[in-house]
């Protein structure tokens, strides 16, 4: 049996098992056995095809945007509305077979946006560009989902699951639990919280499953067991994703309503232009980018010139930002943060 079918098997048999107290243990030890299948198929094959290789574009800028989407959604048509770049837009599928990158200069920042090949189900086992597409998307700071609004819900459950999958989880924290495999002493588990969803038994099997017998366990959230396969598995990325429906030039007002009021929703039209703006500033939210301008004694910053970081960067960042050798000369700064909504 290869892979896909075990994969497929797995998924069929926690499918048809009911959710309780006595198949607790059986349901944990299926998703560890099919996320360890997954993990596999997302190794790097040998045929050059396959690869789970991105597209060759490099990264620039102060952070990276994929627009991710299913065929025709806009995805072309948004980039060249947004950026300088044209990228071609049809009505037929799969118009566009490559990264093509663009560039949105907001509030002094350089946002790289990728336009990307539409996917489609079965995405991340390789179909169509899927692969390439979703290696892609595993390095952008934010994703944009692109979806069409007058095809329903269906778009948007089908990519959540094919980026699920390959490990990318969108707009969820890293599970807040300490683990470190050891060369002996077996396995300690620990908890702060009063846990709903694990237990220790619970843990233990699927710790042995990945043939992990030494152990230090400690939640310090009350998880799921699918949480806890993702910290023992690691390499997941968690990231900010914004659902963007476009197209509501074909909805009713009353749907257009539905969609918008959706978490981490925005609703809009390219081919009407409506709603950018908005889109824009939510997109500036998710990227949690800080803006941070410097000053001379006695003058007034300069507000046309700013230096560019991650939320949460320290005044060393800003240093090594202006020069290399200046962290190691520095003595102190003054900080003034501005509390302005919306400018960190
Ligand atoms: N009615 C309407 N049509 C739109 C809108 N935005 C894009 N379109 C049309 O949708 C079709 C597909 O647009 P593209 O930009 O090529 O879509 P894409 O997502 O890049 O498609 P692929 O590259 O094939 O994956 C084109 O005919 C566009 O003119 C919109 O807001 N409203
Ligand atoms: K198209
Ligand atoms: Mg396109």
């Amino acid at each position: 049996m290869g892979i896909l079918e075990k994969i497929s098997e797995i998924e069929k048999e926690i499918a048809r098992t009911q959710k309780n107290k006595a198949t607790e243990y059986h349901l944990g030890l299926l998703k560890a056995k099919l996320a360890k299948y997954r993990a596999q198929l997302l190794e790097p094959s040998k045929s050059a095809s396959s690869k789970g290789e991105g597209f060759d574009v490099m990264k620039s800028g102060d952070a990276r945007v994929a627009l991710i989407g299913f065929p025709s959604v806009g995805k072309s048509t948004f980039l060249s509305l947004m950026t300088s770049t044209a990228s071609e837009a049809a009505s037929y599928e799969f118009t566009t077979l490559t990264c093509i990158p663009g560039v949105i200069e907001y509030k002094g920042a350089n946002i790289q946006l990728l336009d990307l090949p539409g996917i489609i189900e079965g995405a991340a086992q390789g179909k169509g560009r899927g692969r390439q597409v979703i290696a892609v998307a595993r390095t952008a700071d934010v994703v944009i989902m692109m979806l069409d609004a007058t095809k329903g819900e269906v778009q948007r459950s089908l990519l959540e699951k094919e980026l699920e999958s390959v490990g990318i989880r969108l707009n969820k924290h890293k599970p807040n639990i300490y683990f470190k495999p050891k060369k002996g002493g077996g396995i300690s588990f620990n908890s702060t919280v009063t846990l709903t969803q694990c237990s220790e038994k619970l843990v233990q099997l699927i710790l042995h499953e990945y043939k992990i017998f030494n152990a230090e366990v400690l939640f310090r959230e009350d998880c799921s067991p699918d949480e806890f396969i993702d910290v023992i598995v690691g390499n997941r990325v968690y990231m900010p994703c914004l659902y963007v429906y476009n197209k509501i030039d074909q909805i009713s007002m009353e749907e257009v309503d539905r969609l918008a009021r959706k978490p981490n929703s925005v609703v809009i039209s390219c081919g009407m232009k409506l709603n950018l703006d908005y889109l824009l500033e939510m997109l500036w939210e998710y990227l949690a980018l800080t803006c941070i301008y410097t000053k001379k004694r006695g003058q007034r910053p300069d507000f046309t010139d700013a230096i560019i970081l991650r939320k949460g960067a320290s005044v060393e960042h800003v240093c090594h930002r202006i020069h290399r050798s200046l962290a190691s000369q520095f003595k102190y700064a003054l900080v003034w943060v501005s509390l302005w909504a919306g400018d960190g």
